[in-house]
Formats: C-alpha cells, structure tokens, sequence
C-alpha cells in the first residue's frame, strides 16, 4: 500500500509544529512518522514533536529543500522499509524553505509510487500583517499549498483574520482555508480516506538558491537568569526573524522551560524532562543574513548565566 505524504510548509514561527503535534497527539491509532528538518545545529522541533508519533527522525543543520535533499529521499526510504511500515508520513519543512523545490524532490518516481505526496499544507500565522504574504518566499510557501491553515486567530485583532483570508484567497483561489486555533485541524481533512493514488504535481522551475536567514545556535551547561534573559531578548528582538529553546532557569530549577520567539512574541512554557547528555541550555536564533553577528550574541547570552 502506498503511504500518503503530508508536506506541513509556512513562514518562520507561523505553527506549523504546533499542528504537527497536534495531528500527532489526535492520530486515532494510525501509524504516523515524523520527519522534522530546522536548518540551525540543533534541531529544537524535533525535542518539541509528541512522542505520540512513529518515530521522529530529526534532519538538522541545512534545508531539506536545498542542501538537505539527498537526506530527504534516503530518510523516507528508510521509513518505507521499516516494519511495520508507517501508514502516513509528515513532512515539516524549515520556515526558510521554498517547498517547490521539496516537491520536485517528491516527484522522484521510486517515492512517488511508494509514498506519494497527497496532501500540501500551508500555515499562515493570522496575527501578522496581510502584506507579508507580498514576501517572495511567502508567496512560494502558499503556491503549492491545498489547504491553508490559519494559525494564531487568538492574538489577531478583530478583523485580521478576515483580511488575512482575503489576501490568501488574492493568491490561492482555489485552496481550501481552515482555522487551526492552537493547532487544531481535523486529521480527514489532511489525510482524506481516498483510493486513489494522488496525481504527480508540477512544480514549476528550479529557483536559484537564495541564502536570506542564517542561524545561530548558543549552548550552556549553566542555568539562566530569567530577569537577564527578558532584558537580552528585548535587546535582540528587533534583529531576530525567530528564536527557539530548551533551558533550565535558576528561578525554577530542575525544569526545563521550552523559549519561543515569534512574530516579534516572546513565550515561556514548561517543557519535558530534559534530554540526557544535552547542553543545560540550547537555543537557536535565526536572523537575515548578516543582522546578528555570533560574538555580539554570545556576549549577550554569556550575561544571562545565572552567578553561582
Ligand atoms: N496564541 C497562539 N500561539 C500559537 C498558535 N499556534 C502556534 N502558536 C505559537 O507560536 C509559536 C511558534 O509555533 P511553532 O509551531 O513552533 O512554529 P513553527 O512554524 O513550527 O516554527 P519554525 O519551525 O521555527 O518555523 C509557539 O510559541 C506556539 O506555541 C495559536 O493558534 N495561538
């Protein structure tokens, strides 16, 4: 039987694991692996996707639509060959990727006949302005898309919403637009009950590779000064496209605490025990290119370790 692809794209910080994980916490018995790709070093989705999913493989460090193609296809090989084999695959692409050329990718006869792509999904965080959708990434990001889904329908003022809608509906007549508070999309609707093998896809030309965001990653064994941290991040964040991370706080120790940065907001949340032999404190900053310079960062979080 072949195993249907979901290919989860969207702009940096728009949810998409956050929908990830919640098809995953809600898979109702099916058998779904994960294959999660950030392009810093150290790949936070991956920590952050359910356990309830069939196995997370975590492709980090490049782009699967660029550099990391070649782990791409290897990765979902491997996945097909596992026994029992998965019933569905979910693809989360990098914020930074153009998922044409993943597509291109996903068209490789051997793939497309064992694990086909069925379905493209889009978030769109609705808390930002309509106009980001004119960014020429945004828009590829939407292009391939089915359905879209709007994310963040909580923090959009009255209204942004509806805008939203319109400007995706300027774009993409005829995908399908669905709200995903907190996450929340119905698994029929990404994974219909069909058939039918779904149709090989065009996915227009092969871009030329375009290096627009770089990240950086910061690593400590010390706990963090939550106080210092707030002060730090408020000086990074007008330089900083997103940011993500796993530490532990001097305020609460033992905890891990999972940091998120974007669309310019900064969380908090009680995270998982944290993974053995991993750095006490990981994060990951992502800025356009030549915005953050590393020692300027470093010095900054250096400040942040808690004194003794
Ligand atoms: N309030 C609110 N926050 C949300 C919603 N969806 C996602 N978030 C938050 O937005 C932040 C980014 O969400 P992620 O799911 O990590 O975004 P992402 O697209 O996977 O991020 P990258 O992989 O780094 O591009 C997190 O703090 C989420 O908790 C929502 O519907 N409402």
């Amino acid at each position: 039987m072949p195993v249907p692809i979901l290919l989860v794209t969207g702009f940096l910080g728009a949810g998409k694991t956050t929908v990830v994980n919640h098809l995953l916490a809600h898979a109702e018995g099916r058998r779904i692996a994960a294959v999660v790709n950030d392009f810093g070093a150290i790949n936070i989705d991956a920590e952050l996707i359910a356990d309830a999913s069939d196995g997370v493989v975590s492709l980090a460090n490049g782009c699967i639509c660029c550099s990391l193609e070649g782990d791409l296809l290897r990765t979902l090989s491997t996945l097909l060959r596992r026994d029992p084999r998965p019933e569905y695959i979910v693809i989360e692409t990098s914020g930074v990727a153009d998922p044409a050329d993943i597509v291109r990718n996903l068209m490789d006869p051997v793939i497309l006949r064992e694990a086909p792509l069925e379905t493209v999904l889009c978030v769109i965080d609705a808390a930002t302005p309509a106009a980001a959708l004119d960014d020429a990434l945004q828009r590829s990001q939407l292009r391939v898309a089915d359905i879209v889904a709007l994310s963040k329908l909580d923090l959009a003022g009255e209204g942004a919403g509806a805008r939203m809608r319109e400007a995706i509906r300027a774009q993409r007549v005829l995908a399908v637009v669905v709200d995903a508070r907190h996450g929340e999309i119905p698994s029929a609707l990404l994974f219909p009950a069909s058939d039918r093998a779904p149709a090989p896809r065009e996915p227009g030309p092969k871009r030329p590779a375009e290096e627009r965001f770089e990240t950086l990653s910061w690593t400590s064994d010390h706990q963090l000064s939550l106080p210092r941290l707030q002060q730090v991040i408020g000086k990074l964040a007008p330089k900083l496209a997103r940011a993500k991370g796993l530490f532990e706080t001097v305020e609460q120790p033992g905890r891990q605490m999972v940091f998120q940065f974007a669309g310019g907001r900064a969380t908090l949340a009680p995270g998982d025990a944290p993974a053995p032999g991993m750095p006490r404190a990981r994060i990951v900053f992502i800025a356009e290119l030549g915005v953050l310079a590393k020692a300027e960062l470093d010095a900054l979080m250096d400040g942040c370790i808690a004194s003794p």
